[in-house]
């Protein structure tokens, strides 16, 4: 397919997804089926386009004065991709498979408009309904924060130390482009084109023996600043998939029990296998089973208690642009009372002197500095640890991490603009006792 052809085909599927409401990963599946002459290249460069549209979706149509298709994919072309309005023109040269040449209309608007005078939720590209939760987390930095929230995200790599050491995977992903992630001791990073192309890890010997797993720089951060121990009792107490179960058993070294378990068993189902790719031997891995708790046996004895809380996930909008605007304010509502029931059940499973982790891939403040406040009112017992302290866990780094994130006194929040990271926010409450 030419380059025309395929933003042809990218403005088709932007008018099948405003017009079916159907999520875009669903739209570009079912596009491939009925294209199976379209080759991976177009495939992945039309996702490419379809996902910076929806990364782009308010910016692209104020710089359009118009928000159909056809505007938002040409909007975005400027927006997102720095394309001139000349260039832009050739591309919708109005043959066969073309899309239309540009209006006069059009031309103008990609020729004089910008975003100068656009809303902060236009010009960021964020739901309207979030201005407010936005002023308050990050206040007049709010247009900067979105924007970078909008931007592609590389593919970050954890190196699994109960395999392998960092030096020596980045040596053999060198054909990939991996280079070493700034924070992190244990990641590599992958920078992605605009053509969303899969660099096809899982199928590297490194990921096939356990070597890597695919986990954002974020999210072994987050991990690492548990600063759990070999030798400790720790219950991973979401651990759906099992990302941070992972990171938490490479940290323990094989030493000491580590517990995974998660309110919904689908969402552990992967986590078997992962953990024995991953040469995890410590793992108790409990599913529910039917009404009963899988952790009555554990009264206040574990050091650490991780909650990587069920959450908006507007902290991985880079990854999944579409949920943004799928957004409502009721599953905020849902992930709020969420939140607060698994950190006061956490509460029960910690040792007098022993700590949760809090940790959520949101920046709106209700989910993590408010969620924060509310549980150490109702349990006076557990004390917030200083950011600065819960920061040292990365050692040498630690004075510059805790610089480059917003900290409050509730946590630490890493995001996109701050750390190049996706959101994470971090919270070290620790219990009274010894
Ligand atoms: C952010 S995801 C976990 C991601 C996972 N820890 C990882 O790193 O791959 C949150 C998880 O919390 C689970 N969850 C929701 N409510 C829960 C509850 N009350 N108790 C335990 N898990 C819960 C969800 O099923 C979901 O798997």
């Amino acid at each position: 397919m030419t380059p025309a052809a395929r933003l042809s085909a990218a403005i088709d599927l932007i008018a099948t997804i405003d017009g079916q409401r159907i999520p875009a990963a669903k739209a570009l599946k079912e596009w491939g089926t009925a294209h199976r002459y379209a080759g991976s290249g177009d495939r992945a460069a039309i996702a490419g386009l379809v996902w910076d549209v929806l990364r782009r979706r308010a910016s692209s149509a104020f710089i359009m004065d118009d928000d159909s298709a056809r505007s938002r994919v040409l909007g975005m072309l400027k927006v997102e991709r720095a394309m001139t309005p000349d260039a832009i023109a050739a591309l919708c040269d109005g043959g066969r498979f073309s899309p239309q040449p540009l209006s006069d209309v059009e031309h103008a608007a990609l020729s004089g408009r910008t975003l100068d005078g656009a809303p902060p939720h236009v010009a960021g590209d964020y739901p309207e309904w979030l201005d407010g939760a936005f002023i308050e987390m990050f206040g007049d930095d709010r247009v900067a924060e979105a924007t970078a929230m909008a931007s592609r995200a590389p593919l970050d790599l954890r190196v699994n130390t109960l395999r392998a050491k960092r030096e020596k995977v980045l040596a053999s992903l060198a054909h990939l482009g991996a280079s070493e992630t700034p924070w992190s001791p244990l990641g590599l990073r992958i920078e992605l084109g605009a053509d969303a192309r899969n660099p096809g890890v899982q199928a590297e010997q490194d990921f096939i023996k356990g070597a890597v797993e695919v986990q954002d720089e974020g999210s072994q951060l987050a991990t690492l600043l548990s600063a759990a121990k070999p030798g400790e009792q720790v219950i991973d107490l979401c651990a759906g998939a099992g990302g941070k179960t992972l990171a938490l058993a490479a940290m323990m070294q094989g030493k000491g029990r580590l517990i995974a378990t998660d309110s919904d068993k689908r969402q552990l189902a992967p986590i078997h296998e992962r953990l024995s790719r991953a040469g995890v031997h410590n793992c108790d891995i409990r599913a529910p089973k039917g009404p009963a708790d899988p952790l009555a046996d554990i009264h206040a004895s574990a050091d650490l208690v991780l909650v990587d809380a069920p959450c908006t996930g507007t902290g991985t909008w880079r990854r999944n642009p579409d949920a943004k605007w799928r957004m409502r304010p009721g599953a905020l509502e849902i992930r709020l009372k969420d939140q607060a029931e698994v950190l006061a059940r956490a509460a029960t499973l910690v040792k007098p002197g022993g700590r949760i982790a809090y940790v959520t891939c949101s920046v709106l403040p209700a989910e993590n500095g408010g969620q924060v406040k509310a549980f150490v009112a109702g349990h006076p017992e557990f004390a917030v640890t200083p950011p600065a302290e819960v920061a040292a866990a990365l050692w040498d780094k630690a004075e510059d991490f805790l610089a480059a994130t917003r900290t409050t006194p509730e946590g630490l929040l890493m995001t996109p603009l701050r750390t190049g990271t996706d959101g994470f926010f971090v919270s070290v409450l620790r219990k009274s006792g010894a």
